[in-house]
């Protein structure tokens, strides 16, 4: 009865309380959790240590004891229930590494958190998994960021045709794409067109670790989202924080 979560020190999971920097819900006060894992591998990843165990990215770099053999932290998941509501906010995001890959034992920290209080929960996905029936009856709102071919990942890996079905069907789940040039809002647009991605729900965001990066991109950007309809997204949190764990 564990979930494999990110660490920020030892043997502290990464549970931390911040304005949710991205996305349809940006500037509301959350609390966030990060899970370990993922079932994709993008190149510009900004948190690879939740799942790239290996080289510089190994999470016992920092003397972090371990309870498994693949360097992740397990967590009972009241006791990950009762860290999050610590933190006194309403609102959870949940994040990763790639959350939907640990769907039963979420269900079951979210009983937990339920029992504690009232609570209205994101998720942040990559749109490759289907979330079960189970979670989706908990959850209020996904932020989906399907990957584009610049990510690196195999088409047929990160584009899973039933997934995006079930995102594009739920008026609650939002389209976030990560652009790093204009051809990638070229994909989004034939992705869009060939899986019914409605254009009221898809924000772009510019790829970014500084704002630098993201201010010279979001010109562009903004004149793409004119022409197409869609939404464009800052990076809040890389202007508050840089990008820095748990913030
Ligand atoms: C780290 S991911 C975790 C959730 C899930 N695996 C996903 O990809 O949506 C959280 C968000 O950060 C975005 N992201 C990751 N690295 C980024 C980068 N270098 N620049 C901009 N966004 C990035 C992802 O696309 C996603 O929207
Ligand atoms: N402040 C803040 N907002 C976020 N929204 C989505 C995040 C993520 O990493 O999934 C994130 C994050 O890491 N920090
Ligand atoms: S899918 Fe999300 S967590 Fe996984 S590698 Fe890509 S950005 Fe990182
Ligand atoms: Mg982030």
């Amino acid at each position: 009865m564990t979930l494999a979560l990110a660490t920020i020190t030892p043997g502290k999971p990464e549970i931390f309380a911040a304005l949710q920097g991205e996305g349809a819900s940006i500037g509301r006060p959350c609390v966030f959790l990060r899970l370990s894992r993922c079932n994709l591998a993008c190149t510009w990843c900004d948190t690879a240590y939740t799942w790239r165990f290996e080289g510089d990215n190994r999470p016992h770099k920092d003397g972090i004891a371990f309870d498994r053999a693949d360097n992740q932290l397990v967590w009972e998941e009241a006791a990950v229930a009762e860290a999050i509501h610590a933190f006194g906010q309403s609102r959870l995001v949940i994040t990763g590494g790639e959350p939907l890959l640990q769907a039963p034992a979420l269900v079951r920290m979210l009983d937990h958190l339920f029992a504690l209080g009232d609570y209205q929960v994101e998720i942040e996905t990559n749109g490759s998994v289907v979330p079960s029936e189970a979670l989706a009856a908990r959850v209020g709102q996904y932020n989906v960021s399907p990957k584009l071919s610049h990510s690196g990942n195999p088409r047929d890996l990160a584009i899973r045709p039933e997934a995006l079905r079930f995102f594009a069907q739920y008026p609650k789940a939002f389209f976030k794409f990560v652009v790093a040039t204009p051809d990638d809002v070229e994909e989004v647009a034939a992705l869009a067109a060939e899986h019914d991605l409605p254009a009221e729900r898809i924000f772009l965001m510019s790829e970014g670790r500084d704002p630098e990066t993201l201010r010279a991109r979001m010109v562009w950007i903004a004149d793409l989202c004119l022409q197409r309809g869609y939404a464009m997204t800052d990076r809040l949190h890389i202007h508050l924080s840089g990008d820095t764990r748990g913030t």
